[in-house]
């Protein structure tokens, strides 16, 4: 595992945006892995401003989505399919087409996660996953003690990811479903590259517990510890309580510039 500290969130969205375009310019046809939640909004913003300098062609790539609030009408704002086009696919030209995500809304919802876990694999499985942390360490929507080989499926949110994510609900609990569909811990595994982004103090227990953790169902995000080529991106607040951050500082410093993420 990779760790960089980057200053600030904007230089974290502005190094994992060039990691993305230099898939993208590698492997034109890339299947992009995306998170919700307001961390990953400056990668977007710095991916979709490299698009509209022209500096990459994202026409090919394919947006993958990780999660979704099961039970929320079609075309609800907040639900993760409206907020990832409006916050991903839109930014970078690209449209519905070229947008993959679990149904919320499937009379059927077990079936609707068997069928997305298929076409993620049908599709040749995603090359780059971007993910968020939760405050208790949940990864997607896997909320502590999601078994590490789960696969996509339903899952019931915990009081404290709902009072997190009442923000996006009017502040209003009562609005924030109590059941999603997520991709499973094992279906994250077979990204080919996982790069968490953390940013804030409010995520340093989270990520020194997942980085220098145990290994451990309690902490979902610990599970980037069994996985080749995982990169976990954090600014100074979130590092703050990583006992081996000057470690991870010097190896970053020497690592070439042209290696990338
Ligand atoms: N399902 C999403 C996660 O993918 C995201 O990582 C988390 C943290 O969100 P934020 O980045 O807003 O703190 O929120 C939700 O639970």
């Amino acid at each position: 595992m990779e760790v960089v500290i980057v200053p600030d969130a904007r230089a974290g969205g502005e190094l994992i945006a060039e990691a993305m375009a230099s898939l993208v310019c590698r492997k034109p046809g890339a299947l992009l892995g995306v998170a919700t939640g307001s961390t990953p909004l400056p990668v977007y913003e710095a991916l979709s401003a490299k698009v509209r300098s022209g500096a990459v062609d994202m026409s090919r790539a394919r947006i993958y989505q990780l999660d979704e609030y099961v039970g929320l009408p079609a075309g609800h704002p907040e639900s993760y399919r409206s907020t990832v086009l409006r916050e991903v696919v839109e930014p970078l030209g690209l449209t519905e087409d070229s947008f993959f995500g679990p149904d919320g809304t499937a009379e059927d919802v077990q079936a609707a996660c068997e069928a997305y876990d298929r076409a993620l694999a049908e599709a040749g499985g995603v090359d780059l996953q971007l993910l968020g942390i939760g405050t208790d360490g949940h990864i997607g929507f896997n909320e502590p003690c999601s078994s590490l080989a789960s696969r996509t499926r339903i899952k019931t949110l915990t009081e404290q990811t709902r009072v997190d994510n009442a923000r996006f609900f009017d502040n209003d609990i009562e609005q924030v479903p109590h059941h999603v569909i997520t991709q499973g811990i094992g279906t994250i595994l077979e990204a080919r590259h996982l790069v968490l982004l953390a940013t804030g103090e409010a995520k340093a227990d989270a990520v020194a517990h997942s980085v220098e953790g145990p290994v451990s169902a309690f902490v979902p995000a610990s599970a980037l510890q069994l996985h080749p080529h995982a990169t976990v991106v954090v600014d100074e607040a979130a590092a703050s309580k990583l006992k081996l951050a000057e470690y991870f500082r010097a190896t970053y410093a020497a690592k070439p510039a042209w290696q990338g993420l």
